[in-house]
């Protein structure tokens, strides 16, 4: 008897190292087999929610099947939230100095980190949200370089930036884990309820 094949999503990212971590986060507890494609899709403007689901069916008519996509967005209380979605112009021209750099006039360094995964079934298909946020401190840079601002976010309740954390101890706090742990929770349970697992189980 053959073995029906697990369903395959791409997931469409350029960030190699969020590649990384989705794969290490994941593991093997997904019920999708999760492919991969390397694409700079557009960087949106608006509101976090807005920016996903527009990356997200582009993704999917550029792939023309199951997509996923992430957005993560670092937002300073002080400034009202951002630079938010825009964080990669900001990481880019300041580096995680210059961001710790840009409260250097205010009190309140609190800060956090918020991760968007949006899926689709394909293009013309609707666009589901998965959320996840870690609530920190932005701090002079610690830690290693390897991944963009890391060095300069200090999770609530931790002494060690993101840089400084093992990446087993990061994985299980971040935003991104947070995100992933939300879409995992709900396709597991779609998974559970779909019409052939229920009959499955009745013929068990
Ligand atoms: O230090 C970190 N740690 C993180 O966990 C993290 N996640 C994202 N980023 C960086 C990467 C970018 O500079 C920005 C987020 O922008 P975004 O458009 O979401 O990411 P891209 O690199 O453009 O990748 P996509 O192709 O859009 O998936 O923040 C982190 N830095
Ligand atoms: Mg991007």
């Amino acid at each position: 008897m053959s073995v029906p094949a697990r369903r395959s999503v791409v997931f469409v990212t350029g960030n190699a190292k969020k590649l990384e971590e989705v794969t290490q986060i994941l593991g093997d507890t997904f019920p999708f087999q999760l492919l991969s494609k390397k694409i700079d899709l557009p960087e949106y403007q608006g509101e976090p929610d807005e920016i996903s689901i527009q990356k997200c069916k582009e993704a999917a008519r550029q792939i023309d099947g199951p997509v996923i996509i992430e957005d993560t967005c670092l937002c300073f209380k002080a400034l009202g939230g951002l630079p938010g979605p825009y964080i990669k112009w900001f990481l880019d021209k300041l580096g995680p100095e210059g961001l710790f750099k840009l409260l250097a006039g205010f009190s309140d360094k609190s800060a956090w980190a918020l991760c968007t995964f949006a899926f689709s079934a394909g293009k013309d298909e609707p666009v589901q949200l998965f959320r996840g946020k870690t609530e920190g401190h932005i701090v002079e840079p610690r830690g290693s370089r390897d991944f963009g601002w890391d060095p300069c976010f200090q999770p609530e309740g931790y002494e060690e930036t993101y840089a400084e954390l093992t990446k087993e101890v990061k994985n299980t706090i971040s935003h991104r884990y947070r995100a992933l742990a939300a879409m995992s929770a709900h396709f597991s349970q779609t998974n559970s309820t779909s019409p052939r697992n229920k009959k499955k189980r009745q013929e068990e």
